[in-house]
């Protein structure tokens, strides 16, 4: 079946957190529509571009874009920007079930509010291995108040300007933002704003519901529960988990769950649902929603403390969550038990000509301005950096606990070039920031692939030892994989999808500030490119009869 969509994106005035700000909405709304579809279905979306002045592009994110790497959304790499008041047409396969996101991946837009969700259902006849009564979706956020583009302008500038925490956290689009400071200034912020009242989840007593929970922050981690409620978690990423039980879910930018949760406390009230920022010694204040028992008034206020949540710098529970995330018993798609290549890839903040950067083994990534997948089928050699980016860093000489020493990294927008069907093995270093005794968290996302997640370690990889330990029996398979602070993170993933392909840390700002790299496979094997891509950089005139 064909699922047809009509978008619109636009800038309106918006009170998310009850202050107003510009937004980009779709079809008037933030979070956008959500898609529906069952797998196998094809999604269109037409999507036109009233953003009067700015470019666009929209990813689909975990959709793998067999046969349509041009359709994956990723401004520079796989195609050239939407221009304003142009309509772009989005077409591809949704040929599994589960839980996506979609959200902007052209400069810091997605901070300004473009994403929604993507619901794919399993064909008549199959059904998940859990059981549940509703099934809900929502999307956790982190919101700025300042602009994107104003963001984006700091953290390019010297003197470098932080895009600092975030005003509010906000559930399923909407958070609060105490309009009382004296920093607010007259008639910007509304505390009575129906935009702002907190998000409602709905339950009957006694029934179970499936929570959809993406998270889509721009900088934050985060701790989310409901006051009193156990989570069963059951799926991560699309894929079916082994359930376990948590009272906290810690969820990273680009991650998706599916959680059950049955309403089984006093019916007599309403709880809280909250979610926090860990990993960052953070001010943001909590985000709050209200779990609503029916026949309670929905906006009556629980007559509890919302939860405070975790501290922030405990790295254990978290580290603990992702080592507990296996693949569920009945669905194990067991992992290649060899690799052919091992990319290290050490992560680490270093100043660029001056300009504060995040490095992959001190080479800090700048998209092109010629799409790669374009670059790459018609062959436009001097359209990227040719020389291959680095293997790995040198380990045995290497500090991850202190400042990385190499204050002059270089920037450049060279490709890794794996060959097609070949099995490779990443190895995500985490270290040491530009501050000392700071080592953050960086949720790295795969555009075009699940990898099966082969093991998380404290310190530094150890190339003779940890691979012995690595799960390759029932490993979960994820888009999207934290690298916790000083530990490392090893993936594992087939190249057998034709195409460019960003890898990136899900964090806007860090990717922004070059915190990524780009894998090709299999050029040869991808079909035409469509003439709607074209148009930016050396694809101008390439066009023409
Ligand atoms: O990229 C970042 O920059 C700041 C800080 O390291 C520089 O002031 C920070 O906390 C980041 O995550």
């Amino acid at each position: 079946r064909i699922r047809r969509y009509k978008w619109e994106a636009k800038y309106e005035y918006k009170s998310p957190d009850c202050y107003k700000k510009l937004v980009i909405t779709i079809n008037g709304r933030s979070p956008g529509p959500t898609i529906r579809a069952t797998q196998g279905d094809t999604v269109i979306v037409e999507l036109k571009n009233n953003l009067l002045t700015e470019n666009l592009a929209i990813h689909w994110h975990r959709i793998r874009q067999i046969g349509t790497p041009w359709f994956d959304g990723s401004e520079g790499v796989t195609q050239c920007p939407i221009l304003p008041g142009d309509t772009f047409t989005y077409e591809f396969v949704v040929d599994r079930a589960g839980t996506y996101l979609y959200h902007a991946h052209y400069g810091m837009q997605r901070d300004a509010g473009l994403y929604g969700s993507i619901r794919v259902a399993l064909p008549d006849g199959k059904s998940e291995p859990f059981s549940y009564d509703y099934d809900r979706s929502i999307i956790l956020t982190d919101w700025y108040h300042k602009s994107s583009y104003e963001q984006a302008t700091g953290l390019s500038s010297i003197p470098f300007v932080w895009v600092g925490e975030p005003q509010s956290l906000l559930i399923q689009g909407k958070g609060r933002f105490n309009c009382s400071l004296p920093s607010v200034g007259a008639g910007l912020c509304n505390a009575t704003s129906p935009e702002c009242s907190p998000y409602v989840l709905t339950v009957v007593s006694g029934k179970t519901y499936r929570l959809r929970i993406g998270s889509l922050t721009s900088l934050s981690a985060l701790s989310f529960e409901i006051e009193g409620h156990n989570m069963t978690v059951v799926e991560a990423d699309g894929h079916f988990v082994e359930p376990f039980v948590v009272t906290r879910l810690f969820i990273y930018s680009g991650e998706t769950y599916s959680v059950l949760v049955t309403a089984n406390q006093d019916p007599s009230r309403n709880y809280w649902s909250t979610s926090k920022v860990v990993s960052r010694n953070s001010t943001t204040p909590n985000g709050l929603a209200i779990f609503n028992y029916y026949p309670n008034h929905p906006k009556k206020l629980p007559p509890t403390i919302p939860p405070r949540g975790p501290i922030w710098n405990d790295v254990g529970p978290r580290l603990n969550q992702s080592l507990a995330l296996k693949s569920h018993r009945n669905f194990i798609q067991p992992p290649p038990k060899t690799s052919n290549r091992v990319i290290v890839l050490l992560n680490t903040q270093n100043r660029v000509n001056g300009n504060v950067r995040w490095s992959v083994n001190n080479v800090s990534y700048n998209h092109p301005h010629t799409p790669y997948l374009i670059s790459l089928k018609e062959n436009l050699q001097n359209s990227f950096d040719q020389t291959p980016p680095p293997e790995g860093y040198d380990d045995s000489n290497y500090d991850i606990y202190s400042v990385a020493p190499n204050v002059n990294g270089t920037t450049s927008n060279s490709i890794y070039r794996l060959q097609f069907n070949s099995t490779v093995d990443i190895i995500l270093q985490n270290a040491n920031s530009m501050n000392n005794n700071t080592s953050e968290t960086h949720p790295w996302h795969l555009h075009g692939h699940d990898f099966w997640v082969l093991g998380h370690g404290k310190g530094k990889f150890n190339r003779s030892t940890d691979p012995k330990n690595y799960d390759l029996i029932s490993p979960i398979m994820k888009n999207t994989v934290p690298v916790h602070p000083y530990g490392w993170t090893a993936l594992r993933f087939r190249a057998d999808n034709p195409g460019a392909w960003a890898f990136h840390c899900h964090i806007e700002s860090h990717f922004f500030m070059g915190m990524g790299v780009v894998f090709e496979q299999g050029i040869d094997r991808v079909g035409k490119l469509p003439s709607s891509i074209y148009g930016c950089g050396d694809t101008k005139g390439l066009l023409r009869p």
